[in-house]
């Protein structure tokens, strides 16, 4: 159970979100100009080295993780910072070298560590485990140890890749939303759970649990997104049949006085999914419990173009580090193929620059990458369309580092900001 003073931790996390929340609703242009004003460039001196505790995991993980890392040097030395990454078994791989999908060395490490920088976990390899014995049972623990109830996931449509969704372009012209979601309750975690006998048959359950206190900690972390975006907040349940959603909603609606200046919507979770396809538009904050913040964020992605372009940022208390994961998972059909979209990781990999360590002229350095290489019409497998360039992994990290040295030579011609 959450106590008020794990609630007071929100205030360091909404510190945080301003400068993020802006830079995913702005357009470039503005993004600059905005931070320009405020005068808030922050560099890191040399001195002040951040340890990121790197954990690759499965399937595409460590193909993916290892053109961002690449990424992230680069931009560290034009921009003046110091990262130490250090990498530590989690997931299937940890299982394999130690049994453990979340062994306690990476615990320590993930706890002493600045940031947590994942790529993904699970394979079929591990499918029939126990389930503690689980890849992610792994993740489920490491959001649990880190206490990481809030999960941002953006969707915005790049309009270059708009050829890449299966949906019409003017459904997606414009679509720019964040799926804030619950991430250490629920289903996920509610006891009891388990597999028993009831008149020798078996009988599977899990419990879908909230605590008022747990509602109102994600809801105020989506009342402040929602407060830096367009101020209209959607809070998506089932509460038509279920109590725990009859409590989430009173608990929202009775915070969102508190609030006055956000228009609250409320949507059950099946006319969601199909709002989100017909008209994604209406939605620009979006707060959901974990197991329906986890389907619609995938099928979220699908208005983006590919799961391997949607990022995500997963907060809690200020003092401990956050973990930044793209939202898919290790794609076991393309692993070891080179055929993997590391954009979502890079794209990560920028969100921790702007949340962890407010190194905001860096991470929008590295959007910025992305969007020019998408305009270029460099494409993965997965966002591929007629008239495009098909690249590999490895060669869509090495466009993104060419943009990243002209956004930088540009910087130095123009004396500040690249247009
Ligand atoms: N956060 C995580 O680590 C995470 C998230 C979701 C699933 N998983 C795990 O991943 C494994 C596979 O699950 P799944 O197949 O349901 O989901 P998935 O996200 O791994 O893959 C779904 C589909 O999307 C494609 N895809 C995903 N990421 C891609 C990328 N970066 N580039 C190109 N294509 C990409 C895959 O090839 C696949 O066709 C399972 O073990 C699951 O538990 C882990
Ligand atoms: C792998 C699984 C535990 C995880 C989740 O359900 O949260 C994944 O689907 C995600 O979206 O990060
Ligand atoms: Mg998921």
């Amino acid at each position: 159970m959450f106590s008020v003073e794990s609630l007071s931790g929100f205030d360091g996390l909404a510190r945080q979100l301003p400068r993020w929340t802006y830079s995913h609703r702005s357009h470039e242009r503005t993004e600059w100009k905005g931070i320009n004003q405020k005068n808030s460039y922050s560099v890191m001196s040399a001195s002040s080295t951040k340890r990121v505790a790197v954990l690759e995991g499965d399937g595409i993980g460590p193909e993916i993780m290892s053109v961002t890392l690449t990424v992230l040097e680069e931009v560290s030395r034009y921009y003046d910072f110091l990262l130490k990454f250090e990498k530590a078994p989690f997931g299937g791989a940890a299982i394999d070298e130690v049994g453990d999908p979340f062994p306690p060395e990476t615990q320590k490490l993930c706890l002493e560590s600045d940031s947590v920088l994942l790529a993904c976990i699970g394979g079929y390899k591990w499918d029939n485990l126990p389930r503690k014995q689980r890849p992610e049972t792994g993740l489920l623990g490491l959001r649990k140890t880190l206490q990481l109830f809030a999960n941002l996931r953006p969707a915005k449509v790049f309009d270059r890749l708009m050829d890449a969704s299966s949906l019409k372009p003017e459904v997606l012209k414009g679509v720019d939303l964040v799926v804030v979601r619950e991430l250490t309750g629920d289903v996920y975690f509610g006891e009891p759970k388990g597999i028993s006998f009831q008149n020798s048959k078996r009988i599977g359950y899990n419990n879908m649990i909230y605590s008022e206190d747990e509602v109102e900690r994600i809801g105020r972390v989506a009342f402040e997104v929602a407060r830096l975006r367009n101020r209209r907040l959607c809070s998506v349940d089932k509460s038509n049949v279920l109590d725990v959603s009859q409590l989430w909603r009173e608990v929202i609606v009775s915070l969102s006085k508190e609030y006055p200046d956000v228009e609250l919507s409320h949507m059950y979770v099946d006319n969601a999914a199909m709002q989100l396809i017909r008209n994604p538009r209406q939605f620009d904050t979006i707060v959901t419990g974990n197991l329906f913040g986890d389907i619609l964020s995938d099928e979220a992605s699908m208005l983006v173009g590919s799961l391997g372009m949607l990022p995500s940022a997963s907060l809690g208390n200020p003092n401990s580090p956050g973990v930044f994961e793209p939202v898919h998972g290790s794609a076991p059909d393309i692993a070891g193929q080179d055929k993997a979209n590391p954009l979502a990781c890079i794209l990560s990999a920028a969100m921790m620059l702007k949340y962890q360590f407010q190194l905001n002229e860096a991470s929008i350095a590295m959007e910025r990458a992305v969007h020019r290489v998408l305009e270029k019409g460099y494409r993965t497998s997965d966002i591929m369309s007629s008239g495009k360039t098909l690249v590999g992994c490895k060669e869509m990290g090495e466009k993104v580092l060419e943009q990243l040295q002209l956004i930088q030579s540009s910087k130095f011609q123009t004396a500040g900001i690249p247009k």
